[in-house]
């Protein structure tokens, strides 16, 4: 064991729990891990991360041959894999896995989109054919995708079951295309509860299979719509704040989306302090889909990379729904939608990467993945001063020693 380790009492080289349950049972047996309260719905209370593996990775980190912090945000990211994984050091993750939630929204009909809601059968259809932007990223850092159809407007289900693709059409739908919300509920009571659950199943499916890293992403045409509606009930702005230009619509459009938001959050208002309510009125399947898997995800442990606007509008509204959840997520990339921003800062989240990605479908996520890989790799792999003869000692008391960057004192 290296001396800063031993000296906080933490060994910084051995797995500090027996697995970190990762993946345990789903739902139950959680009592004793620190729950932070039930949501609602039947949602079983969200774990906390392994402190102790955590205060292992921060000691570890000092130990690693390199300044104090000179691996600036990947040190933070290293601790939190560290906790979500519940061992020190952290091991590779193993099966990443992006699940695209597709579905249609009325709203589309209004025309708050510069595309036809048709681009949402097709774009699924491109995804199965490996020609997506997120087909290629996820090719990248090696990972894999799955597209479930949960409310397509195409008269049979637009993909199959199961967590490899090979069950039955239609298991996961829940209608065809989300109703008007500037003048309906999204969803009825019964298809928003089916698709919170199908959310919450997918999770399930995903970490039964070996998932250790879960990417959320979408296709919806129309969608930046409910997620800036939902994301302004829940923290409280007014539509011209969270309102964007989606696909690239132009002013006319802008017009036509502002007030779509506004007739939808007149209509979601009354329930602003129900996120599960608000997701079936103001939202969507996607979005309810999603809020489940992200619940469901942090219930079973698994860590998760967060998307756009969408994915975040959904994340908004499963903490809400299942305090703590936040926790097992980080945030991949910054998206010009002034929702997203406004969502990550009530959740207190900021993305590892701001390039400019306005697409969804996971790819915001999966371009931060690297970084998470990195992250763990540094913490498990790099060597101790101990290890590799360095010394590890600052020859003043200054910036390297409190793990600070001169500049950054000079600044404050
Ligand atoms: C070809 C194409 C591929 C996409 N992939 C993701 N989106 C993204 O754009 C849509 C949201 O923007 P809006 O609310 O303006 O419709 C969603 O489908 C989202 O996933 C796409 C959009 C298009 C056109
Ligand atoms: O932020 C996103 O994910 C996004 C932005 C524009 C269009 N579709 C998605």
């Amino acid at each position: 064991m290296d001396s800063q380790a031993a000296n906080s009492g933490v060994s910084g080289d051995v797995a500090s729990t027996a697995d970190g349950e990762r993946g345990g049972e789903p739902g139950g047996g959680l009592a004793g891990l620190g729950a932070t309260g039930r949501g609602m719905g039947g949602v079983p209370a969200v774990p906390v991360l392994d402190g102790v593996a955590m205060a292992a990775a921060v000691a570890r980190q000092g130990q690693l041959t390199k300044p104090p912090g000179a691996l600036g945000r990947l040190e933070e990211l290293s601790v939190w894999i560290a906790g979500v994984q519940g061992m020190c050091p952290p091991r590779a993750f193993a099966r990443v896995r992006a699940v695209i939630v597709a579905a249609d929204h009325g709203i589309a009909s209004v025309g708050v989109s510069a595309f036809p809601s048709d681009v949402t059968a097709q774009m699924v259809a491109n995804f199965a054919a490996g020609g997506a932007a997120v087909n290629v990223l996820a090719r990248q850092v090696g990972a894999e995708v799955r597209v479930v159809d949960v409310a397509v407007d195409t008269p049979e289900p637009a993909t199959p079951g199961g967590v490899d693709g090979s069950g039955p059409p239609g298991r996961y739908r829940v209608r065809r295309a989300s109703d008007r919300i500037d003048r309906a509920d999204a969803l009825s009571v019964e298809e928003g509860e089916r698709a919170f659950d199908i959310g919450r199943m997918i999770a399930d499916e995903e970490v039964d299979a070996g998932a250790d890293l879960l990417v959320p992403g979408e296709m919806g045409i129309g969608n930046t719509t409910p997620a800036a509606a939902v994301v302004a009930l829940l923290t409280g702005r007014e539509p011209i704040e969270v309102v964007g230009r989606g696909t690239g619509i132009d002013d006319a459009r802008w017009m036509v989306k502002t007030a779509a938001i506004r007739d939808a959050m007149r209509r979601g208002r009354p329930f602003a302090d129900n996120a599960h309510t608000v997701l079936r009125v103001t939202g969507g399947a996607d979005l309810m889909a999603l809020a489940g898997l992200l619940v469901q995800a942090a219930v079973r442990r698994t860590p998760v990379v967060l998307d756009g606007v969408i994915v975040c509008a959904a994340a908004l509204a499963a903490e809400h729904i299942a305090p703590g959840a936040k926790n097992w997520w980080v945030a991949g990339t910054r998206s010009p939608e002034p929702a997203q921003a406004y969502a990550l800062g009530a959740l207190g989240l900021t993305p590892l990467l701001d390039v400019g990605l306005r697409l969804g479908e996971g790819t915001g996520a999966l371009l931060a993945v690297p970084l998470v890989r990195a992250a763990q790799a540094t913490l498990a792999e790099m060597a101790t001063f101990d290890q590799a003869g360095v010394s590890g000692k600052a020859e003043s008391d200054g910036a390297a020693g409190s793990g600070e960057h001169p500049q950054e004192r000079d600044a404050t």
